[in-house]
């Protein structure tokens, strides 16, 4: 088993607890890193092979599925192969939920199409002086990946990805406020879009419409610290079972540390716990 756990007893606990309201249970789960091994194009970037099969079974015994991302809903509906999950979760009565751009677009299995807000008013603005900023800074050569409703500048190609980002921050953040934009940092990614939306505030709209009895949420970066905040809190005001699950690369930990109740290894780990939920709330 590929959990590297912050406190091994408490950890189990919670997800003892969690497995024993598995029909009851909303499971959450961000993309990249978590579901999708990270790699070095955002293009090129598929969810793990085995995540099908594990996602499948792990359905037919919980409640609902999410797939809560900072990707176009669209495009990880394509890259996630979600389509074809959800058509067998709809076969078994289930819902596959996935919210994009932060909590910004919605796709479901039983509604399949995505919708979404327009592109926020200042985008256009923000990408025409975006160039001449990057510049500046010797990052003229950085990857922009166009969103729709955002624009993601990378710097993984870099030889010093982390310092590069880390120097972009002041000069894009305050580029983003002159034209009512906010920056959404993430791996080796600046992303700028509107304020207003995170992932906490699409799983509340979750918890509304799926009335859940526990939740699991995994993620792997900073835009999953709000979704991690909110199944927290709801679990607090509950009383319900919650277990927030932390990827990561190895020992490489980030910014998730200290706030998950067990920590896999990437999405290897991931799926390797959701498997074992699926068969320990098989054996309940
Ligand atoms: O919320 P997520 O599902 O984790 O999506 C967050 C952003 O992930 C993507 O970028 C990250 O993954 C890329 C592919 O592995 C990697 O090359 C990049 O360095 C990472 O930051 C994606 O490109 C963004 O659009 C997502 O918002």
């Amino acid at each position: 088993m590929a959990e590297l756990q912050p406190d091994a007893v408490a950890g189990e606990q919670k997800y003892a607890e969690v497995a024993a309201a598995a029909a009851d249970t909303l499971v959450g789960l961000d993309f990249d890193g978590t579901l999708s091994p990270i790699v070095e194009d955002p293009a090129a970037a598929r969810i793990h092979p085995d995540a099908a099969s594990v996602l499948i079974a792990l359905a037919s015994r919980v409640k609902a599925l999410a797939v809560v991302t900072g990707r176009p809903a669209g495009q990880v509906v394509e890259l996630g192969g979600l389509s074809a999950i959800a058509d067998a979760l709809a076969e078994m009565g289930k819902e596959l939920y996935v919210f994009g751009q932060y909590g910004n677009e919605r796709w479901s299995g039983s509604d399949r199409v995505v919708a979404g807000p327009p592109p926020p008013e200042g985008l256009g603005a923000f990408e025409a002086a975006l160039p001449a900023v990057l510049a500046e800074h010797g990052a003229q050569d950085a990857y922009i990946e166009e969103k729709g409703l955002a624009v993601g500048v990378h710097t993984r190609k870099f030889s010093d990805p982390d310092g590069l980002a880390a120097r972009l921050l002041p000069p894009l953040t305050s580029l983003a406020a002159e034209h009512g934009l906010m920056i959404e940092p993430g791996k080796q990614v600046i992303e700028v879009r509107a304020p207003g939306m995170h992932k906490g505030h699409a799983i509340s709209t979750l918890i509304d419409e799926v009335d859940p009895g526990a939740i699991l949420f995994g993620g792997d970066d900073l835009g999953d610290i709000e979704a991690f905040e909110a199944v927290k809190a709801w679990g607090k005001t509950t009383g319900s079972p919650t277990l927030l699950v932390y990827s990561h690369a190895g020992s490489d930990r980030g910014p998730l540390a200290g706030l998950a109740d067990l920590e896999v290894d990437g999405p290897e780990g991931v799926l390797e716990l959701l498997g074992r939920l699926a068969a320990d709330a098989a054996a309940v």
